[in-house]
């Protein structure tokens, strides 16, 4: 619990007379980790961080972070954030702008080169932002949220908008950030992103955690992919060694869910038995295929009424 940078109990809240969208959340983020908070468009992704900010008040649950209690923020000098766009003035430098967060932060105002070094902007920086490209300004707004040097550093969907260049630059950003301990909470909607940077991630659908672990633990076990001739003997021969729910058809391949490290066993036992095996090689299910099974099954379950834990 103290390694917890941030720790939620049955976060919840409700706008107006809306449904929940953020429903019995319990969330924990540990030092020194970059988590990935992943769900699609709407799924309750910004109302929790602003929850986690202070920003919103949560409807019910508790919580607290870097130690403090959501509903009692009084300072949260360790927590840098950057939640949807940042804004800036437009007709200042970025150096410009960020001088003036610095002051009101009452963060050194050497702090400001620092940061625009982190973020790769130091040869823009007397640019005004109103030229910065998109990608230049989600920056900006990261150096912000690095001014005070935090412990926590929160983004709200940081790549959102950018090419792919711009999002590899932010992923690689991201990555740096990562240092002297630092805990990094980012949400996104691209699988992809979280499954490239994240140590951990929590999956969040219609206000749900509906899943949470590493990359490899959400794409769950892995497979086998077999192709043996005749092909209905192989897959008798693989149902009576690991069980008919553990076998799939595939056209015209077996697709085993047992651990790859039993290769050699099924290649043996469809060799003793006189099959002719042509191929047999483990297949990584993407982050991509588990997260689509996660929301669609989230979506069924909750089209029929019932409440998962
Ligand atoms: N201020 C608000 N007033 C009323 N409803 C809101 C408000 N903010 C968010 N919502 C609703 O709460 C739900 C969750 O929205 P939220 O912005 O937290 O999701 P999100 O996962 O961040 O999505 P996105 O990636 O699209 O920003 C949505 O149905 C949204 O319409």
């Amino acid at each position: 619990m103290e390694s917890n940078v941030i720790a939620t109990a049955h976060l919840s809240k409700r706008y107006g007379k809306q449904l929940l969208s953020v429903d019995d959340l319990n969330l924990r983020i540990r030092k020194g980790e970059i988590y990935g908070f992943l769900g699609p468009n709407g799924a309750g992704k910004t109302t929790t961080l602003r929850m986690l900010l202070g920003l919103v008040r949560p409807t019910a649950g508790t919580g607290q972070i870097m130690g403090q209690p959501l509903r009692g923020i009084r300072d949260l000098a360790s927590v840098g954030a950057m939640i949807e766009s940042p804004a800036f003035y437009p007709y200042l430098s970025g150096w410009r702008n960020l001088r003036i967060l610095a002051h009101y932060a009452g963060v050194p105002l050497s702090r400001v080169d620092t940061v625009l070094r982190q973020v790769a902007l130091t040869r823009q920086a007397s640019d005004p932002f109103k030229t910065y490209s998109l990608g230049m300004k989600q920056r900006l707004g990261v150096a912000a949220a690095l001014l005070k040097d935090p412990e926590l550093l929160i983004l709200d969907e940081p790549t959102n908008g950018l090419d792919p260049q711009g999002m590899a630059e932010m992923r690689e950003l991201i990555c740096t950030l990562k240092q002297n301990e630092r805990t990094v909470l980012l949400s996104s909607h691209l699988l992809n992103e979280v499954e490239q940077i994240c140590d951990r991630v929590g999956v969040i659908s219609h206000g749900k955690l509906i899943a949470e672990g590493t990359v490899a633990e959400l794409r769950g076990q892995a497979q086998l992919l077999v192709r043996a001739a005749p092909l209905d003997q192989a897959r008798r021969l693989a149902e009576q060694a690991y069980g008919v729910e553990n076998v799939q058809m595939m056209d015209d391949a077996l697709m085993l869910t047992i651990s790859p490290t039993q290769a050699s066993a099924i290649a043996h036992t469809l060799v003793t038995a006189g099959l002719a095996l042509s191929e047999l090689r483990p297949v990584e299910r993407s982050l991509e295929a588990s997260f689509m099974t996660l929301t669609s099954e989230e979506q069924e379950v909750g089209g029929k009424g019932e409440t998962r834990q």
